[in-house]
């Protein structure tokens, strides 16, 4: 089943529930407090199983003139109805072991009465219940189609509880309880409906009846109470009520009700006079009366209430997840079929609709008619001259849900006259297949022999405003239109910034413009190779990202310098002692691996950069390989020095160079394709790849390792990208 229909089940199931699931969720947290006091009073009799029948009976015997029914609950409360000595009727908790009166029953609050009124039926009694049943069966519905959609998400069941990645505030934690509290949520839809099929008798009830035949009960011999085996062999855990008998005549007998049967005995022989086991519709009742309330365990009950609570963080998060969803869509002002520009939005979660949005406004404030619709209701448009694609990725590189068939009807649907197109890939680097999808409809719209790209592809890493500006600004030369928009609108919590102080920069040497420059927290600052530095060299929105190397607790980058780079000339005009502010990207897919046998580290240029704190970093001696293609042997001499160092020191196992300038001609692709059976062997036995530097250069490793992990280990290369075991951090 695809995603969207478990999607909108599960949506249009909250929806149809959300208020009564609120009320319910509400008085349910409250109800679970009940069994939690009750637990604190001092009437619980201890080891229970301990203690038989025959050892209580002749106890309270002595200690009540007569005793006409003991009664055992959930808390382990012993109640017994009888007369004292005094001649007075009583109900009163007595320990079993002694016979010692605890004290009297009260009577149940009136509070926790009318709460739990309330959450039975609404106060409007079988109507009310009929509700609060059908609540509890839409919330079955709801966690099954929330496990389908986690399962999705995940990519499978077993990767069920792996680590997901935290995109926004509501849709982690949503994912992250739901997954958490599945089992008590389930538990207590489950029992819920249980409990409302068995009060509408679509479960029927069991009507205990005792066949006895009276004509064969006996008086001989006579024994003792505490010599009946039935009695001698029951522990009290088992009981839940004991009927004396009436009389003193034969004909009268005891009761015993058990947990999973009822018996009746003769009262002076100790004979098993009928047994009536119940069958397993009522010990379903009696299990989903005791998960539902959490009347038999305090700690059960607090779950519960915790769960209940839940309940509402779902209902909460999960309508912040839909406005968000929808509230980026866009109103168009022209048909189709006027229109010049066409932005097909590729979206799950609506963000991207607020960047095609932005550029939307930008363009009608050009005055050009434009048209905004989702990838799925791609069509001809009479009078299109661009087609600017935004779209997202979701699971294993796949499209998001509004775009599934769009490249089955891209096929089909040729533009009446030629076009020029532009897509723009919205992602994530902490998933394996960054921007796959964008690539795909990039490739697809380019075989049309009606398109011509007008841009080359470009991706935006976790919704950059930034990014996103320097796209637009390509776009308005190319289509010579000023194309503005407000990063606020789209930009997400600002970050927090550090101060920084330059302590060391190499100066550019070599023709292909590299320099090293290492930088110190002036206080305290949590980082690791692999993360990324943000820096804004002209304190506006415009920021750059660099990858990371933590070496000696020194920020250390390793940056080519750009003619009119806005970062690299920013970086490169610091001096040593001065002051800058930038701010720490988290980049947890990128950090290097703990506990594996080897690492292969595959880089070019300047990508060399994290790999050259994780080295440093490698104490374990963690068996490492570093490939490196640089244009020529002068670009790798800033780096000669310390790698050196790592290969004596053992934190370097193997270093292997291709220059694409010089002798051989070689890029590092060719040095994969050289070791590719060593390598994909090393993978089998449990090895991880990491890949930094250009996407050119990572789809052509990606190429080579795919056609080599399919003939030598059975396995495409997505496997291992799916596995982490293949990282990546490509631009
Ligand atoms: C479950 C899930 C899976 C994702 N998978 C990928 C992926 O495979 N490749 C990628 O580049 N981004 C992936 N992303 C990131 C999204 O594509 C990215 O956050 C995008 O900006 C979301 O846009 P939207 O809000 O319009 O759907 C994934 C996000 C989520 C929540």
């Amino acid at each position: 089943m695809t995603i969207s229909v478990w999607r909108y089940s599960h949506l249009a199931l909250a929806v149809s529930s959300f208020l009564l699931l609120v009320l319910a969720s509400v008085t349910g947290i409250i109800l679970a407090f009940e069994p939690v006091a009750a637990k604190t009073q001092p009437y619980n009799v201890e080891d229970l199983d301990k203690l038989t029948i025959a050892q209580t009976i002749p106890v309270l015997k002595k200690k009540f003139a007569e005793v006409t029914t003991v009664t055992i609950d959930a808390n382990d409360f012993v109640t017994v109805n009888g007369i004292d000595d005094n001649g007075e009727s009583v109900t009163v908790y007595v320990n079993a072991r002694t016979g010692e009166t605890l004290g009297t029953p009260q009577k149940k609050s009136e509070f926790f009465q009318w709460v739990t009124s309330f959450h039975r039926s609404l106060f409007l009694n079988e109507l009310g219940r009929f509700f609060i049943g059908l609540t509890a069966f839409l919330l079955l519905l709801i966690t099954i189609s929330g496990i389908a959609l986690i399962i999705q998400r995940q990519r499978g069941i077993k990767r069920f509880f792996t680590k997901i990645v935290r995109e926004n505030f509501f849709q982690y934690y949503h994912v992250q309880l739901g997954r958490l509290l599945l089992i008590p949520v389930l538990l207590i839809a489950l029992t819920g409906t249980y409990l409302s099929l068995v009060r509408f008798k679509i479960i029927p009830d069991h009507k205990v009846t005792q066949n006895i035949d009276f004509d064969k009960i006996e008086s001989d011999p006579q024994k003792d109470l505490s010599q009946f085996a039935i009695f001698a062999n029951t522990p009290l855990s088992q009981v839940r009520e004991i009927e004396f008998p009436f009389s003193e005549d034969v004909e009268d007998y005891f009761t015993l009700k058990l947990k999973d049967r009822e018996v009746t005995v003769n009262q002076i022989t100790g004979d098993l006079l009928s047994e009536s086991v119940y069958p397993v519709s009522v010990l379903m009742t009696e299990l989903s009366l005791n998960l539902h309330t959490g009347r038999t365990s305090a700690i059960w009950a607090i779950v519960l209430a915790l769960a209940s609570a839940n309940i509402l963080f779902f209902i909460y998060s999960g309508f912040a997840i839909t406005f968000k969803r929808l509230g980026g869509r866009t109103k168009n002002k022209y048909k189709k079929d006027d229109c010049e520009y066409i932005i097909l939005v590729g979206s799950e979660n609506g963000t991207t609709y607020k960047f095609a949005k932005a550029l939307y406004q930008a363009l009608l404030k050009n005055g050009q008619k434009c048209f905004v619709t989702e990838l799925n209701n791609y069509t001809t448009f009479a009078k299109a001259k661009q087609i600017l694609v935004l779209t997202a990725t979701y699971g294993l590189g796949d499209p998001p849900a509004n775009s599934k068939k769009f490249l089955q009807i891209l096929e089909k649907t040729p533009q009446p006259h030629p076009v020029h197109f532009s897509v723009l890939g919205f992602g994530s680097k902490s998933y394996p297949d960054f921007c796959k999808f964008a690539f795909d409809v990039h490739q697809s719209l380019s075989m049309q022999p009606w398109a011509t790209p007008l841009l080359e592809i470009h991706t935006i890493n976790d919704k950059s405003p930034v990014a996103f500006g320097e796209w637009m600004e390509l776009l308005s030369a190319k289509i010579e239109l000023p194309l503005n928009f407000s990063v606020d609108s789209l930009a997400g919590k600002p970050k927090r910034l550090h101060d920084l102080t330059v302590v060391k920069k190499t100066l550019v040497k070599t023709e292909d413009g590299s320099f090293l420059i290492s930088m110190k927290p002036d206080k305290r600052l949590r980082f690791t190779s692999g993360d990324l530095l943000a820096i804004y060299p002209a304190n506006d929105y415009r920021e750059r990202l660099y990858s990371i190397a933590k070496v000696n607790n020194h920020i250390q980058l390793s940056i080519k310098l750009h003619q009119h780079g806005l970062g690299s000339g920013f970086l490169y005009n610091l001096q040593e002692g001065q002051a800058l502010k930038a701010a720490v990207d988290r980049n947890p897919h990128f950090h290097f691996p703990s506990k594996v046998p080897a690492v292969f580290m595959i880089c070019n240029g300047t990508g060399i950069a994290p790999f050259l704190g994780m080295i440093h970093n490698n104490q374990k001696k963690t068996e490492t390989h570093l490939y490196c293609g640089f244009r020529a042997s002068a670009s790798f001499e800033l780096y000669q020095d310390p790698i050196g160092k790592e290969l004596q020191a053992g934190n370097l196992k193997t270093l292997h160079l291709a220059y694409s300038r010089e002798a051989d001609k070689q890029y590092v692709n060719d040095l994969i394709r050289r070791d590719q059976e060593t390598i994909a062997q090393k993978m089998q036995e449990g090895a991880v790849i990491m890949i930094c530097g250009s996407l050119a250069m990572q789809k052509d490793v990606l190429e080579i390792l795919d056609e080599a992990f399919k003939r030598i280990n059975h396995k495409e290369v997505s496997y291992y990208q799916s596995h982490n075991k293949i990282l990546m951090d490509c631009y």
